[in-house]
């Protein structure tokens, strides 16, 4: 299952309940250019590999896909290598990427499932994402420049969930990964 949605609408947040959630998740590690936040851990919220790593991976043809995020803000992308073992396995897969990775996976991976995790409105997703606290409001406005974008393309999914509250959304997300308990 691939998971999109605007900068803090809780992709993140509903991703750490689901893993609590489903166990035999595979949750795929993006590789990125930018510089982890307070508290997050390199090779769990992310492989911080900086521009050269990055490089190297996409010269090395080791991404599912990858994007520009925000403008050019960063770079981020799938290692393709664990993605195909899990599946392999027969265990579950959730991507959280951006609508560029998403529409590269649809044309790669015909059977992904998508799903947009949707703001109850404008006005709480900019709530979460000043409440957040962890950019400065330059980069604040290049989130919500692309938030507008995203949120336009809602139509290309094949599910939209809303994250009005995280137990509700987590529950719906749940049910569309392994089914209604
Ligand atoms: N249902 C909710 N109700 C209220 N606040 C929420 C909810 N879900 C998440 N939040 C809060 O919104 C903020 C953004 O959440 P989070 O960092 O998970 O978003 P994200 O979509 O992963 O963002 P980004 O794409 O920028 O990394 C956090 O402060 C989080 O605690
Ligand atoms: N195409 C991809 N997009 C990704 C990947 N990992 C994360 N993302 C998206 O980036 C933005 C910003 O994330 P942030 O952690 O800097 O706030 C968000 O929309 C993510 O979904 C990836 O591997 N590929």
């Amino acid at each position: 299952m691939v998971l999109a949605g605007p900068s803090a609408v809780g992709k993140s947040t509903v991703v750490r309940e689901l893993r609590r959630r489903v166990p035999e998740l595979v949750f795929s590690v993006s590789a990125t250019t930018r510089a982890p936040r307070p508290g997050e851990v390199d090779g769990v919220d992310y492989h911080f590999v900086g521009d050269d790593g990055f490089q190297r991976m996409i010269d090395g043809d080791e991404l599912l896909e990858w994007a520009e995020i925000h403008g050019g803000l960063q770079r981020s992308g799938t290692p393709a290598a664990p993605i195909r073992e899990a599946l392999a396995d027969g265990r579950p897969v959730l991507l959280e990427i951006d609508l560029a990775g998403v529409r590269q996976v649809r044309e790669s991976s015909p059977d992904a499932r998508f799903v947009f995790l949707a703001p109850p409105s404008w006005e709480d997703l900019v709530s979460r994402l000043t409440g957040r606290g962890t950019e400065d409001p330059s980069v604040v406005a290049r989130r919500l420049e692309t938030a507008r974008t995203e949120l336009a393309a809602q139509d290309e999914f094949d599910h939209v969930v809303v994250n009005d509250s995280v137990d509700r959304a987590v529950e719906e997300l749940v049910s569309l990964l392994i089914g209604p308990g």
